[in-house]
């Protein structure tokens, strides 16, 4: 049996193939991080991998203050049942300390953001009392602390403010600001060569002979990757022959800590990437039961210090980028240092057409969820075919169709990953 024929995918129910959550968890089994580090300006680490935990050297907020425009004032003055008059002595803004001290009967106005003056606990604010020429009026009902933000109530001095490990977001710039962090610990970018194999393929600048298609993958992968923070080495397109593979395989290892491919996976007569793959280093597993994406190889390449990881993607232009957001995000967060790796959650919708599903294997439906009377509605966009680039374009989401389920109803519960996050 010639190797192609023993990397086969050819049904759709196949017992080698590994079910989603297997490969998932096969694949995260095998990484560690990268394990590099480097130290970076604070606006350089947005994207990247905090590589050591971020200790808050003192309190945030660093004093009290006040959370809202009023009146600060001592509790003990106000009356227990009824409206209390005190005499306002002065006022204190943000960013000022006031000078005096508030005794029995006074209190003073101030500012969001301020610090409560000497001998006061309480802020009432404005929009509850009157004031009557230099004197205020307060009802009753408040309680003693009301509207002050306490020291440390946000970060804690010498307690973690941020794990080794999280991916810093805009947030996390904001809270090292916040502790005046000048420069962060990150992991190293992480490596990534690619390339696209087929002799079909043309890349865009050149004009098309009869038979050829523009090479889409290696731009969906481009992008794919530079969104994740890595380095790209983009190694072009690579024909189907063997030694020419072999050379790209070579270069891409030497270069990359993962050499991602797109192509030549599944059983065609030029498909010469797996068996290379398992001449050059190991392949682990090449099947899994999904749709699209099914064929698609992991493994390891080179061998000792020049080793890198592999992912051999399927050609299909849709079943590339299901595979990686499927899979090779994850691994690639998990290379990156990501502790947890962010996850992206499965939300419910109604579907709002019927599906065809068989059971045996889950299928990522490209679809567009939309609020209809306050409720999720999802439905496919457009053509389900794995070479359909206009219907991922078009869609904001996979409907995720679990392994287990059948035919799925007008008005049945699905579950959705978004493609975009807030942040
Ligand atoms: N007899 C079988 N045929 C196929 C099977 C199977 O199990 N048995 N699986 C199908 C599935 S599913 C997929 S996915 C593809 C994957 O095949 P390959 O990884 O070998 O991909 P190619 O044959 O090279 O290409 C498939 C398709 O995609 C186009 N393509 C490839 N690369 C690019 C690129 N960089 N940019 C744009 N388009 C690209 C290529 O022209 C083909 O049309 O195999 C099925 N067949
Ligand atoms: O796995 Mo293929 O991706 O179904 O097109």
């Amino acid at each position: 049996m010639s190797l192609t024929a023993r990397f086969s995918c050819l049904s759709d129910n196949d017992p080698d193939a590994l079910s989603v959550e297997q490969a998932r968890s096969f694949i995260r089994s095998q990484l560690t991080p990268v394990g590099t580090h480097e130290r970076v300006a604070l606006r350089s680490a947005l994207g990247r991998v905090l590589a050591s935990d971020v200790i808050a050297p003192f309190n945030v907020p660093a004093h009290d203050n006040s959370a809202m425009d009023g009146y600060a004032l001592r509790h003990a003055d106000l009356a227990s049942g009824g409206e209390t008059r005190l005499r306002v002595i002065g006022t204190a803004l943000a960013g000022k300390v006031f000078a005096g001290s508030v005794g029995a009967g006074e209190c003073v106005r101030i500012m969001t953001g301020a610090l409560p003056p000497a001998g006061t606990d309480t802020v009432v604010i404005q929009e509850l009392v009157r004031v009557d020429g230099d004197h205020l009026i307060i009802p009753a009902g408040q309680r003693a602390g009301q509207n002050i933000r306490l020291a440390g109530e946000d970060l804690a001095s010498g307690r973690p403010a941020l794990a080794a490990g999280r991916l810093i977001r805009p947030a996390e710039l904001g809270l090292m600001a916040s502790l005046g962090c000048a420069e962060v610990s990150v992991y190293r970018r992480l490596r990534v060569a690619f390339f696209s194999t087929g002799d079909e393929l043309c890349s865009i600048g050149r004009p098309l002979a009869d038979g050829e298609v523009y090479d889409s993958n290696r731009y969906t992968i481009f992008g794919m990757l530079t969104r994740l923070g890595c380095e790209v080495l983009d190694l072009g397109v690579v024909r189907d022959d063997s030694a020419s593979l072999e050379a790209a395989f070579r270069d891409a290892t030497a270069a990359a800590d993962v050499v991602i491919t797109s192509g030549g996976v599944s059983v065609g007569e030029a498909d010469f990437v797996k068996p290379l793959m398992a001449k050059l280093g190991e392949v682990l597993f090449w099947k899994i039961a999904m749709k699209p994406g099914r064929p698609m190889a992991f493994g390891r390449i080179g061998g000792g210090e020049r080793a890198a990881w592999l992912f051999g993607l399927p050609g299909n232009p849709v079943a590339v980028m299901a595979a990686f957001y499927q899979f090779v995000r994850d691994a690639l967060y998990v290379l990156m240092g990501a502790d947890p790796a962010p996850a992206v959650p499965l939300l419910p919708a109604v579907s709002s057409v019927a599906m065809r599903k068989a059971p045996g294997r889950t299928e990522f439906q490209r679809g567009i969820v939309s609020q209809v009377d306050g409720q999720s509605c999802v439905r496919p966009a457009g053509g389900q075919g794995s070479g359909v680039l206009r219907s991922m374009s078009e869609a904001n989401c996979f409907i995720v169709l679990e392994h287990d389920r059948g035919q799925v109803a007008v008005g049945d519960l699905v579950q959705v990953q978004l493609f975009d996050g807030l942040v």
